[in-house]
């Protein structure tokens, strides 16, 4: 017989076995800046011990407006591809990420929701246990970036109060550059603040989203291309 012990399928790639916390990227609009895990948590670890202090499973929800990049952004992550063509998301769709976190096998349940207004019943019914909401926009059209709070309201009216992690992420980086790219940063920097959510710009189509050295500490230096 096998033991319990045994992992499910094969062991998870190199960029997913994670020992420090991955960097934020700004300091603005983040929700920790520490480095290295919380003494207790890394000691549980060490004892393979998490029940009180980590789950093995966490459920992930992306939600925001359609044609913003929700989709895009899911495969860039999960497969490293990216698509120019445009399939709308009927409903919801998921993908499971495995990552090993300080030697413990964890996964990422990652909910892509349709940003479709005919579909929103139907994708809503997915927001319920999340432990993490993911709000995209469009760094291009500052309407999508409006319709965040909405996105946001309808996915914490689903869970528990104070239960989720929140996140704004700007789609589309490529696109931007300039002063165009640091005005619509700065406005989303803010709004994540009021959100309570930590802010990330990315690029699906790149693959971009390494902490930008301009964001760090202040606003206005630097040019925001990397
Ligand atoms: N240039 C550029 N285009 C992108 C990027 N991300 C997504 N797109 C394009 O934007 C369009 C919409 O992307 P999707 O990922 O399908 O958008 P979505 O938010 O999932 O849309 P719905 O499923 O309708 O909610 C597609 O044509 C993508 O190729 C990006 O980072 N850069």
């Amino acid at each position: 017989m096998k033991s319990s012990l045994t992992p499910l399928g094969p062991p998870v790639s190199r960029d997913r076995i994670i020992d420090t916390l991955p960097k934020w990227y700004t300091p603005d609009a983040c929700l920790q800046l520490r480095e290295h895990f919380h003494g207790q948590v890394s000691a549980a670890y060490q004892r393979r011990n998490t029940g009180t202090v980590g789950l093995k499973l966490s459920k992930v929800v992306v939600v925001g407006d359609l044609y913003v990049g929700k989709t895009s952004l899911i495969h860039r992550f999960c497969k490293n591809v990216f698509d120019r063509d445009y399939k709308a998301t009927i409903g919801v769709d998921f993908e499971i990420e495995r990552f090993e976190i300080a030697g413990i096998p964890y996964s990422l349940q990652i909910w892509d929701t349709a940003g479709q207004e005919k579909f929103k019943c139907i994708a809503s019914a997915y927001y319920r246990g999340a432990q993490v909401i993911i709000t995209a926009f469009d760094l291009t059209d500052v309407q999508t970036l409006e319709h965040t709070r909405q996105w946001l309201e309808d996915a914490l009216r689903e869970n528990e109060m104070g239960s989720c992690f929140i996140f704004l992420v700007g789609t589309k980086k490529d696109l931007l550059s300039g002063a165009a790219c640091e005005q619509a940063e700065a406005e989303a920097v803010h709004l994540a603040n009021e959100m309570q959510a930590e802010y990330w710009s990315v690029s699906a189509k790149t693959g971009h989203w390494e902490p930008v050295p301009w964001m760090r500490g202040t606003l206005t230096a630097g040019p925001c291309q990397p």
